[in-house]
C-alpha cells in the first residue's frame, strides 16, 4: 500500500462521522493524485465559461482518470468504483474550473458528505502550496473540519467571518439536482451548516455524480426532503408535512449506529418528508399535493420548530452576486462513460 492509497484510506475514516452515509470502502486502484502539478497546470485550459441554459461536457481530463471503458475492461471494478470515481473525476473538474485559475481567492467553504473528500484531494494536489498557505477553508460541519485538518489546509470557522464579508467559491454535494439547480440535500444529516456556508459565499460549486441528475426533485432521492427540527416540536411539525402532502414523513433514526433519532451537529433531529416530485416551474397543486419548488420551500421553512430545510432553491450567485443565494452557478456530475457534464441554471 503506497502512500497514497494511505490518505485516502485517512479520508474515508475521517468520512465516517455522521455527515457520510454508508461509504464505499472501495479505492481507486490507481495513482491517486495527478503526475505532477505542474503536468496538471501546464493542461489547464480556460475552456471554462458561465454557460446559461445549457449544459456541456468537459474536455478529455489531463488527470489519469478512469474511464468506463477501463472499468468494464478490469474484473476488479465494482458499480460502486464507478461511482466514486465518477465523484473523483466531478470534483477533480470542479477545482480544476474554479478555484486553480484563481489563485487570488482567500476564503474557501468546504462542504460534507462523500463527494467532498475527492474535492480536499484535488485542492491539496492541484494548488501549489504557496497558493494554499494563502487560502483559507470553512467547514461545514464535523466531517468537513476533520478533512481540512487531515489535508493540512488552513481551518476557519465561519462564526469568525465578518458581518458583510463572503466566501469566494464554496464546494458541495447534494443529494438530488433539478434543471434549474434546485437541490436536495441533508441525506447525511448536514444541511443547516452547509446553507449558513452556501450562502456566505459569492459562488457556490455543486459537485455530484450521474445518479443525483434528475428531473424533479424527489424522483430519484424518495426518502423525503430532509428537514432539521428541534426535537420538541418534531411530532407538531410531522403534523404540519402531513397537512401538506406529504406522504408517511418521519423522524430519521439513528439505528443501527445509534438508538433513537439521529442527532445533527447542532443537536437537532431530521425528519424526511416525501413529497411527490417537485415541479420545477410554474405553481402548486396543494390540494393534489404537488408543489412547486420554491412555493414548498417557503411554506416548510415558516412552519414553527423547523430550523432550516434540506431544499436550496432561488437564485444563484451569478443573479445574486451580493451573497445570499442558495443556488449552485454551477453543477459537475462524473459521467458512466467517464466524462464530465457540467449544468449551468
Ligand atoms: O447531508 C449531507 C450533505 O447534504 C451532502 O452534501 C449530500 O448528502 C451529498 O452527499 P454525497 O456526496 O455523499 O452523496
Amino acid at each position: 500500500m503506497n502512500k497514497h492509497h494511505l490518505l485516502l484510506r485517512g479520508f474515508s475514516s475521517l468520512s465516517s462521522s455522521l455527515c457520510r452515509r454508508s461509504g464505499p470502502p472501495h479505492l481507486p486502484a490507481r495513482p491517486l493524485f495527478p503526475p505532477s502539478r505542474a503536468t496538471v497546470l501546464n493542461f489547464f485550459s480556460p475552456h471554462h465559461h458561465h454557460h446559461h441554459h445549457q449544459s456541456y461536457h468537459s474536455p478529455p481530463s489531463p488527470y489519469p482518470l478512469p474511464t468506463a471503458k477501463m472499468s468494464t475492461s478490469t474484473t476488479t471494478t465494482s458499480p460502486a468504483n464507478l461511482i466514486e470515481q465518477s465523484k473523483r473525476l466531478a470534483a477533480f473538474q470542479s477545482v480544476t474550473s474554479h478555484l486553480v485559475p484563481f489563485p487570488n481567492y482567500t476564503r474557501i467553504g468546504i462542504g460534507s458528505g462523500s463527494t467532498v473528500i475527492y474535492v480536499v484531494e484535488a485542492i491539496s494536489s492541484l494548488l501549489l502550496p504557496s497558493t494554499l498557505s494563502a487560502m483559507t477553508f470553512y467547514p461545514t460541519g464535523a466531517q468537513s473540519e476533520q478533512l481540512i485538518e487531515a489535508a493540512g489546509l488552513n481551518l476557519q470557522y465561519i462564526n469568525k467571518l465578518p458581518p458583510g464579508a463572503l466566501l469566494d467559491v464554496c464546494f458541495d454535494g447534494a443529494d438530488e439536482v433539478d434543471p434549474a439547480l434546485n437541490l436536495i440535500k441533508g441525506g447525511g444529516a448536514c444541511l443547516w451548516q452547509e446553507k449558513i456556508v452556501v450562502t456566505s459565499s459569492k459562488k457556490f460549486v455543486c459537485v455530484a455524480d450521474f445518479r443525483k441528475i434528475s428531473k424533479g426533485l424527489g424522483t430519484s432521492w424518495t426518502k423525503g426532503i430532509p428537514i432539521e427540527v428541534l426535537p420538541l416540536a418534531a411530532n407538531r411539525v410531522l403534523g404540519e408535512l402531513k397537512r401538506m402532502g406529504s406522504l408517511e414523513p418521519r423522524v430519521r433514526p439513528g439505528l443501527p449506529g445509534k438508538a433513537g433519532a439521529v442527532v445533527t451537529d447542532n443537536g437537532m433531529w431530521i425528519i424526511d418528508a416525501p413529497f411527490k416530485p417537485l415541479r420545477v416551474h410554474g405553481e402548486s397543486d396543494r390540494e393534489g399535493g404537488e408543489w412547486q419548488v420554491d412555493e414548498l420551500a417557503e411554506e416548510l421553512i415558516r412552519i414553527p420548530g423547523v430550523a432550516e430545510i434540506g431544499l436550496f432553491y432561488g437564485r444563484d450567485g451569478v443573479q445574486q452576486p451580493e451573497g445570499g443565494a442558495q443556488k449552485p452557478v454551477e453543477a459537475y456530475f462524473g459521467m458512466e462513460d467517464g466524462s464530465v457534464k457540467v449544468l449551468s441554471a
